[in-house]
């Protein structure tokens, strides 16, 4: 639309507006059409309860049949009845007047299908083109028909909607006027209109067009941010519309600065799909967002949309069920842990872990030894000889007296001994290690190969009892076996010598267990160097040695890998609950009401933990996924469709190279449709211009998004030098909370975080103090950057970093510079001068 072309002065008088006037009378216009709607409203909702309240009456009844249709009746309605109470704040926020179109045909939801203005639409006369206005089209959150099935509010995602968005003054289609309406409840409170055809004297109804206000894009942008993301359905621009309607086969890939509506974007296409084709992605969408903050932020953009339930938003530290990252690597740790390295480094734990001792890596079993997993390197790997007679006696050399297979703190027992045809066969470690080598021989998840090793050891046990000498009758010799099979296994001894022999490991153990230095050396030998080798197995000491303590953000990408390679074993299903229409009806299959319309929260939990593999992914912030990260989530969308949307200028990782091949893995060969964003929505042009600077220097050549909008306010330098920066950055926020309405983010290098808190203290919830990898995807009305070059200086990629801190602010900018920083004398850092 216009404003995308020049940049707007936010000082400058609303353009077009005929004052108070006429605007009073086009609300009161706009008020008339919603007091239809929501008259409409009203007669649907009661529909809906008479529905419930007949189907509560049919329960009555008693019969499979009478209840079977009671509960899809009520079903029916109460989704229905929650829809429409849902959507009734704020749902009509739109309108176009369309000149009469070519063919003038209606679609199916009665709306004109053709684009274009019929030829005769506009008639040219000595004072200029002329043209009536022959349809109005009201635009909402969903549509409603009145009782003629006449549209009074058209969903914004139907095709009759996208003219709303897409039509701009170079190309405005049937488009004369699009309106913006403001309204809270049953109350419209303001119109903004753009006129795209303003060449043009229209009239409607035998009057001129009125034209009210400078559109609602500018009304948008100056308001005061809050702690969450709002949508933007009113004010879609032209080129994020193109975006959000992408036909959704295989790739979407969406790139563009900062500002520039990708996350917005990537929200409202979820919505716009599952609109498409409610059936298809009913088999749920991954929103995978980098932090909690930004899924905190951006979470009510869905519900506001109307789109809950199959919309799974995730941080990317929060992908694997059960682990929750809760703390960050240090830049040279996370360099290591997000390398696509570590793959061969995890093969060979998952598989070396099987030797350790019984408590490190194992599920069963009680709490490990002092000895194991964590400790370093006197935890040797097989200092115990416990074995195991099939008589159920069992020796355990080295081990506590009595103590069973489980909690013995060596390694895994080195002698299999049990009693078969009256005397005693043994294994010993050399056949057992034999046995363990050939089962590990393939790829297969080791969890899973349990059964073949079982059968092996009986094969094993077999041989070296002399049985196959002794059966020289094949059909005799597969009794006797089938006999002596069945002996040995139904021995819980023989059970108990399996688990402590091959027990089933656990993603957290391995990763405890690498936390042992001198084990870690040994499995990722030619991988990683002995630098590397300590700082993650330093790293990981964290876990403790049960592998409970907190996980940071890249250890849920190491734990998604081993989940893999070590596979989960069937387990028999758990029953389903007890349902009481079950016991009266006998009818499994029938779904009730309760289940249904149960707690959103308890379904979408259920959701979560079954599903593996979703219909369709979005990536945002795709730019800082590490390549084991990109497996992660390439696990997830196997059989997706996606859309990726990202920034190569925000990158935080230091290697795109290595992780644009593990992308490419991710999403496959499939065709890519690539859109890019290219105006800022979120910067005045001040703040924009001082942020180009690290730009350049960060990826020369990079072209900036072009900022929208002014305020005529430069960003502020302030000194925060001699140890002053805590003082300085405390005076600056509380001095922007003084300037701006709404929230005020201080962003510090990530070691200042928990500093950067206390220098905060006291000055309300408006102020927030992040952490340069925290601020990604939030933005306030204004931020204060502490120390640009301590920002710069964190991690290879700390000029993205750092020109991610700078653009995070909708009205006013300050930084405060530090010793490091270097600043001339108006405390302008190095970083930042020209
Ligand atoms: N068409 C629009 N109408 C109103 N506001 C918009 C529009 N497009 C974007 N915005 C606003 O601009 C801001 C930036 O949007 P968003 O966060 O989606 O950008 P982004 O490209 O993801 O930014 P970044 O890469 O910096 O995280 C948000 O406040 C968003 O609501």
């Amino acid at each position: 639309m216009a404003a995308q072309n020049a940049t707007h002065d936010d000082r400058t008088a609303p353009r077009g507006d005929r004052g108070d006037g006429v605007r009073d009378s086009e609300i009161r216009i706009e008020q008339a059409h919603l007091d239809r709607v929501y008259h409409r409203l009203a007669e649907k909702i009661h529909e809906a309860e008479f529905l419930m309240d007949d189907a509560a009456k049919r329960g009555q009844v008693g019969t499979p049949g009478a209840l079977a249709e009671r509960d899809a009746q009520v079903f029916r309605a109460g989704v229905h009845l929650n829809r429409l109470n849902s959507e009734f704040e704020d749902f009509l926020f739109g309108r176009i007047d369309l000149l009469p179109g070519k063919d003038g045909e209606r679609g199916p939801d009665g709306a004109y299908t053709s684009v274009e203005p019929a030829d005769d639409a506009i008639r040219t006369g000595p004072d200029g083109d002329r043209a009536e206005i022959a349809e109005t089209l009201h635009i909402g959150r969903i549509g409603v028909l009145d009782a003629d099935y006449a549209p009074l509010v058209i969903d914004w995602r139907a095709p009759a909607a996208a003219p709303f968005y897409r039509s701009t003054p170079v190309a405005p289609g049937r488009v004369v006027r699009r309106r913006v309406i403001r309204s809270k409840g049953r109350r419209v409170l303001g119109v903004e209109d753009d006129l795209l055809r303003p060449e043009l004297s229209a009239t409607l109804d035998g009057g001129a067009l009125p034209v009210v206000g400078d559109g609602a894009l500018m009304a948008a942008l100056g308001q005061a941010r809050g702690h969450t993301m709002r949508d933007i359905v009113a004010s879609i621009q032209a080129e994020q519309d193109q975006v959000i309607r992408a036909p959704a086969a295989s790739i979407t890939e969406v790139e563009g600065g900062p500002g520039t509506g990708k996350t917005a974007v990537a929200l409202h296409r979820a919505a716009y799909l599952l609109y498409q084709d409610r059936r298809r992605y009913a088999g749920g969408i991954l929103v995978v967002s980098p932090t909690p903050l930004l899924v905190a932020y951006t979470e009510g953009v869905l519900p506001s949309l109307g789109e809950e339930g199959q919309v799974a938003i995730r941080a990317v530290g929060s992908l694997v069920e059960g682990a929750e990252a809760t703390t960050y690597d240090t830049p040279a740790v996370a360099r290591v842990k997000g390398s696509s390295r570590m793959v061969k480094v995890l093969r060979k734990a998952a598989r070396g872990a099987l030797e350790l001792p019984r408590g490190a890596a194992a599920s069963a079993g009680s709490a490990p030894s002092p000895s194991s997993a964590s400790s370093s390197a006197s935890s040797s790997e097989s200092s115990d000889h416990g074995q195991l007679t099939l008589d159920g006696e069992l020796e355990a050399h080295g081990g506590r007296p009595g103590a069973g297979p489980g909690s013995r703190p060596g390694g895994p027992p080195e002698r299999l001994r049990v009693v078969a045809f009256g005397a005693r066969v043994e294994l010993g470690a050399e056949e057992l290690r034999t046995i363990r080598e050939h089962v590990l021989g393939g790829t297969a998840p080791v969890n899973l190969l349990r059964p073949r090793a079982r059968r092996l050891l009986l094969d094993a046990l077999w041989t070296r009892s002399g049985a196959p000498r002794r059966y020289t009758d094949p059909e005799l010799a597969a009794e006797a076996r089938e006999g002596f099979d069945e002996d040995i296994s139904s021995e819980d001894s023989f059970h108990e010598f399996l688990d402590a022999w091959w027990p089933e490991l656990t993603p957290r153990s391995v990763l405890a267990a690498m936390a042992d230095e001198r084990r870690l050396n040994r499995w990722s030998r030619r991988v990683l160097n002995s630098r590397e080798v300590r700082q993650v197995a330093r790293s990981l000491g964290r876990l403790g040695p049960d592998g409970q303590g907190p996980l940071s953000v890249h250890d849920v990408a190491l734990l998604d890998e081993l989940t893999t390679l070590l596979g989960t074993p069937a387990r028999p299903a758990s029953p389903r609950e007890a349902d009481p229409l079950d016991q009266l009806t006998g009818l499994d299959e029938l779904t009730t009401y309760a289940d249904r319309v149960s707690p959103r929260r308890s379904r979408a939990d259920r959701a979560e933990r079954e599903r593996a593999d979703y219909a369709h992914v979005i990536v945002d912030e795709a730019q800082d996924l590490t390549p084991m990260q990109w497996r992660m989530i390439g696990r997830r969308g196997r059989h997706a469709t996606w859309t990726v949307v990202g920034d190569p200028a925000q990158s935080s990782w230091s290697d795109p190279d290595e992780a644009g091949r593990a992308r490419d893995e991710a999403l496959g060969s499939r065709p890519r449709r690539r859109f890019t964003l290219t105006v800022n929505y979120r910067n005045p042009a001040e703040i924009a211009e001082l942020a180009t600077k690290v730009l350049t220097l960060a990826m020369p050549g990079t072209p900036a998004p072009e900022a929208v909008r002014s305020t005529g306010v430069a960003p502020r330098f302030t000194p925060g030098a001699d140890g002053g920066l805590g003082a300085a950055a405390r005076r600056e926020a509380a001095r922007l909370l003084d300037e701006v309405d709404g929230t005020v983010g201080v962003v510090v290098a990530m070691n200042r975080r928990a500093q950067a808190r206390q220098w905060l203290t006291g000055l309300g919830d408006r102020v927030v103090a992040l952490g340069s990898l925290e601020a990604k995807g939030l933005e306030y009305d204004a931020t204060v950057v502490v120390s640009p070059a301590e920002i710069a200086d964190e991690s290879p990629a700390g000029l993205r970093v750092l020109y991610v801190a700078l653009t995070r602010a909708t009205q006013r900018l300050t930084v405060v510079s530090g010793d490091r920083d270097e600043p001339d004398a108006n405390a302008v850092p190095d970083l930042l001068r020209d």
